[in-house]
């Protein structure tokens, strides 16, 4: 079980990303490992998303390291021979819904106060090209179209009639519920189930690998211009608002 403990809201910041994909391809290097329960330590947040300060006023350089960390991460999940289960334990935007829809389960506390979904729109933000093909693989294209264009986050009852996660438990039983799914998917011989997997998922994997330098410059063209700079600012403006 791997446990996100960075807090207060479990971001995806630069260190915590590249701590995440050692850990994966430590885990991947395993053979006694077979698959990897995927939650949070933090109440109610299962993770925020990408951090939001690593993408503003800083250098073309860390916009390109952070930018590749994030590869980095989605390369592992995404194409792990694991079997992966997100158990998610509470709010999941935008990063943090990219995690989980990498993963080859999703069981989500039934709490209608959690929400999950890619609300980049929101922040007036693009989901990039591989977000959008994780998320079309798991709800199909009409729905992910309407989705993505609103930005929008859905509460887990709603998340789960469109399919985003698989299942909703009471949040107590979230983590056996997880172990009897782990154990259900472990039961099938790895080799068939992980060509199964990636024969599934080769072509949108093969899509980043393939155009990885050109997404990187992409980013920085895109996260550079003052108008998303200043999306940006307002956005974490808003969130610090919130609070008084
Ligand atoms: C064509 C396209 C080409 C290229 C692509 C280009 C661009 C696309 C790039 C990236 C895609 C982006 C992906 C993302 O993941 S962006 C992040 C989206 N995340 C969010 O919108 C979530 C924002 N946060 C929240 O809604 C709430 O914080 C949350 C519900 C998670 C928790 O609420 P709670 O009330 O418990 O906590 P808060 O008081 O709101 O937050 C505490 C603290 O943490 C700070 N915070 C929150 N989220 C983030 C974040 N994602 N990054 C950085 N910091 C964050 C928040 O400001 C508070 O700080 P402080 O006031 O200092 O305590």
């Amino acid at each position: 079980m791997m446990k996100f403990k960075s807090p207060p809201v479990n971001s995806l910041s630069l260190d915590f990303l590249t701590e995440f994909s050692i850990s994966l391809e430590k885990l991947e290097n395993d053979r006694a490992c077979r698959g990897v329960i995927i939650t949070s330590a933090i109440p109610k947040i299962f993770s925020s998303g990408l951090d939001i300060t690593e993408m503003c006023g800083k250098s073309v350089e860390h916009y390109a390291e952070f930018w590749r960390a994030v590869q980095e991460m989605w390369l592992r999940l995404y194409g792990s021979n694991m079997v992966t289960v997100a158990a998610v334990n509470g709010a999941s935007p935008a990063g943090g819904c990219l995690i989980a829809l990498s993963c080859d389960y999703r069981i989500m506390a039934e709490n209608p106060k959690f929400s999950i979904g890619l609300n980049e729109a929101q922040l007036g933000i693009v989901a990039p090209f591989w977000f959008k093909d994780t998320f079309v693989n798991v709800v199909g294209q009409r729905i992910a179209e309407r989705a993505l264009q609103l930005g929008s986050l859905y509460p887990a009852p709603e998340a789960l009639k469109l399919g985003l996660v698989d299942e909703l438990v009471p949040e107590e039983k979230l983590l056996e519920k997880a172990s009897a799914v782990m154990a259900q998917w472990l039961a099938l011989p790895d080799h068939a189930r992980q060509i199964t997997k990636s024969m599934m998922r080769k072509a949108v994997l093969d899509r980043l690998v393939a155009h990885r330098e050109e997404d990187i410059k992409y980013f920085i063209n895109f996260i550079s211009k003052e108008s998303i700079q200043k999306s940006l600012r307002m956005y974490m403006e808003m969130l610090k608002k919130k609070k008084s």
